[in-house]
């Protein structure tokens, strides 16, 4: 047989599988009817196993496994058919965002005035009044509290990778993010004045700028220690007064706590950022958002999470982000964040969270922004 031959042939067959799949989708639909009057769930695992025992048996050996996976993925696509239905058949499924954006007066940051998170807090809400708190968890806390209206965070660096801390607690008090910005991060190494570069010996900053400057340190024989902020840092250097001390910092918080630049683009990575996050106590949807964030759990055993992003994959979002965190309860258990692309608005995203919210023991929408990436 020729290539184009066992083409032909495949085209044959394709025909009829097609023939085949449209009638098998038929039937799925008259399930999902019958389960939306008799308010039965879609997903019925038992069944599915039933129907894999059925069709394995006698099967070619070599191709079990290959066909296992078909079936499995018939089967999903099936489900997401009958989710699809049951919510043009009137399925009460809702997710509870608000469509109109609230009045923000009070932004609350962590650190000091010339942080990069005050230059996020101005960039995304500018003409607002701020408020610099000493740790991320008095943002969450301000803002649950109601003293702020927006709390702004940083998420993500492209050089140290997750500020995971900050995962743990929109769980923990229930916040929503609501708009991101990615802040360009070019660190510099500061001292106070008199000090030359070769003075000096230690420097403080926060742990993620000290990562994005290990190999500069290294490179100098400069050790390092920890502060809560880089703009902290930098007042603590001033204050202490001392040759030997410097910060790293943005240039804009070695000037206003009065300290010279001795070096500047300290940092290794020259494409470093931050990817920061303002969030709130609402969820909010707005037409221009074309990112949602969200954090589910799925069940501990193997291929559910292949099959967890398959159903993304179904739904035709792309996942822009994910990470993973101990779920704190069970021992090498996990949460996995994912943003991806989409609206909340949008028909497709509802039946999407409908279908995760049915077959996953936990999932809960954490924000829905607009991504100039
Ligand atoms: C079609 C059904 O709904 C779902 C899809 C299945 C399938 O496509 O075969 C099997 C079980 C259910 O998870 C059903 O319940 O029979």
């Amino acid at each position: 047989m020729t290539l184009d031959e066992i083409r032909k042939e495949i085209d044959e067959i394709d025909i009829q599988m097609k023939e085949l799949f449209q009638r098998r989708m038929k039937a799925a639909e008259r399930v999902a009817e019958s389960k939306f009057r008799t308010k039965d769930k879609i997903l019925k695992p038992e069944r599915e196993e039933q129907v894999i025992r059925q069709l394995t048996a006698g099967l070619d050996k070599e191709l079990e496994q290959e066909y296992i996976s078909f079936v499995k993925k018939m089967m999903e696509v099936s489900r997401t058919h009958q989710y699809k239905k049951t919510i043009i058949l009137g399925a009460a499924f809702e997710i509870a965002c608000q469509k109109e954006e609230l009045p923000v007066r009070q932004v609350c940051y962590q650190g000091l005035p010339g942080s990069y998170s005050e230059m996020a807090a101005g960039s995304m809400f500018p003409n607002c009044q701020y408020t610099a708190v000493s740790t991320f968890e008095d943002v969450f806390s301000q803002v649950s509290e109601g003293s702020s209206d927006i709390g702004i965070v940083p998420l993500e660096n492209t050089t140290a990778g997750g500020v995971y801390e900050v995962y743990d607690l929109l769980l923990k008090y229930n916040l929503y993010i609501n708009c991101s910005d990615i802040v360009k991060v070019e660190h510099c190494l500061a001292g106070i004045k008199g000090a030359s570069l070769e003075d000096i010996k230690e420097v403080y900053s926060h742990p993620q700028a000290i990562l994005q400057s290990k190999e500069f340190l290294k490179s100098r024989g400069i050790t390092a220690k920890v502060s809560s902020n880089t703009a902290v840092a930098a007042q603590d250097v001033f204050r202490e007064n001392d040759l030997g001390r410097g910060a790293i910092c943005s240039i804009a918080a070695a000037k206003r706590y009065g300290l010279n630049i001795l070096i500047e683009g300290i940092n290794h990575n020259k494409e470093n950022a931050t990817k920061f996050v303002a969030v709130s106590k609402h969820l909010i949807s707005r037409p221009n958002h074309n990112r949602i964030a969200l954090v589910f759990a799925c069940s501990h055993r193997s291929g559910s999470l292949a099959s967890v992003l398959g159903i993304f994959g179904d739904y035709g979002v792309n996942l822009t982000e994910i990470h993973s965190r101990p779920d704190g309860k069970h021992a090498w258990e996990y949460l996995f964040y994912v943003d991806f692309t989409g609206n909340l608005q949008d028909e497709r995203m509802r039946v999407l969270f409908y279908q995760l919210t049915e077959e996953l023991p936990y999932v809960k929408i954490l924000g829905s922004y607009e991504s100039k990436q």
